[in-house]
């Protein structure tokens, strides 16, 4: 079951860990989670300068509220034990794991966490994980991976390698996507945990994000990875709700006070009947109102 007090996950930006600029700048733009990548944004070439670049920027720069996720390289490559020890050591918030194909690999990942965790004096557990899901032995799996670990913040589908592996590739209509989209969404509710769409790389087509973001929408998911800024304030506005919804969500909020007061947890709201999942979509309805600045704290309209 989803929980109440869940962080709001809607953007989730890739960053180039090789490229200084954007490493420095990832701040400015209001993305949910900053994502530092270190996997296949950087050559080979360039794998140790990226890993110190991200190191130092997570020393140095204010990111502000942003949740800080890297994605390392994978366990098969020669890179992923040092790309641990050093984002564990710099405090990261989240390790994104590429590729994922099984519950092992998560439970293996969080022993090299565990281990770096100790040799660096970190807090034991502070260090988050999620998982991308890219093939489609990881579709499978997605149930056992979401929940290999305490850790799991969430698992993402990553539609590039995902429908290169299915022999295909992206149409319009997402219709190669429907089964992976709806697996690992399933398998994120079912965990408990967040649940991030693909990414969309045509940065021409405006239009084909805003569809497809208010289809993944639609269906569920906490958000979206992202590789551009301009795709942050898209995403924003298709999850901020109307003030019809948030009107409706503040008399949800109400009636139930008033229930309890009464002693129940169920009352009757103009003939519609509130109890917990109403509830419960109602106090997300207010977070995202709150992120869209919409409302204050205290769930009051800010006027404009
Ligand atoms: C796409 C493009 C080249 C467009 O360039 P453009 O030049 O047209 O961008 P503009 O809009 O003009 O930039 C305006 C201003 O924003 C700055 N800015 C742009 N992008 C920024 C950013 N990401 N972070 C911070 N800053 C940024 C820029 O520096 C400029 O700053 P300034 O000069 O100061 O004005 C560029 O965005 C970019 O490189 N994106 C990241 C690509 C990337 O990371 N790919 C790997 C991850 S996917 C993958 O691996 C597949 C996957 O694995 C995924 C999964 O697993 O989910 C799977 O299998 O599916
Ligand atoms: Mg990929």
């Amino acid at each position: 079951m989803a929980t109440m007090n869940e962080r709001l996950r809607r953007t989730m930006m890739f960053v180039p860990g090789n490229n200084p600029a954007m490493v420095k700048d990832a701040g400015i733009y209001g993305a949910d989670s900053i994502m530092f990548d270190l996997e296949d944004a950087v050559s080979m070439n360039e794998k140790d300068a990226a890993r110190d670049l991200v190191y130092e920027a997570l020393q140095t720069q204010d990111y502000g509220d942003a949740e800080l996720v890297v994605r390392i390289n994978g366990a098969d490559t020669p890179y992923y034990h040092n790309d641990i020890l050093a984002m564990v050591k710099a405090g990261i918030d989240v390790i994104r794991l590429p590729k994922t194909e099984t519950a092992e690999m998560v439970t293996q990942l969080e022993a090299d966490v565990l281990a770096a965790e100790k040799k660096f004096g970190r807090e034991e557990g502070s260090t988050h994980l999620m998982a991308a899901i890219e093939s489609a032995k990881g579709v499978l799996n997605s149930p056992q991976i979401a929940s290999a670990s305490q850790r799991m913040i969430g698992i993402a589908l990553s539609a590039e390698d995902y429908t290169t592996d299915m022999k295909t590739h992206r149409y319009p209509d997402g219709a190669e996507l429907q089964f992976a989209r709806n697996m690992v969404l399933h398998a994120a509710r079912a965990a408990g945990i967040a649940a991030f769409d693909t990414v969309f790389s045509n940065m021409n087509d405006p239009e084909g994000f805003y569809r497809e973001t208010e289809y993944i929408h639609q269906l569920g998911f906490d958000g979206k990875s992202l590789v551009n800024p301009r795709q942050i304030p898209m995403v924003n506005k298709v999850y901020e709700p109307t003030r019809a919804e948030i009107d409706n969500a503040k008399n949800v909020m109400n009636a139930i006070e008033e229930a309890k007061i009464k002693g129940s947890g169920v009352i009757s709201m103009n003939g519609q009947m509130v109890d917990r999942p109403v509830v419960m979509r109602a106090q997300r309805v207010m977070m995202l109102a709150q992120a869209s600045q919409i409302v204050d704290k205290e769930g009051n309209y800010i006027e404009e």
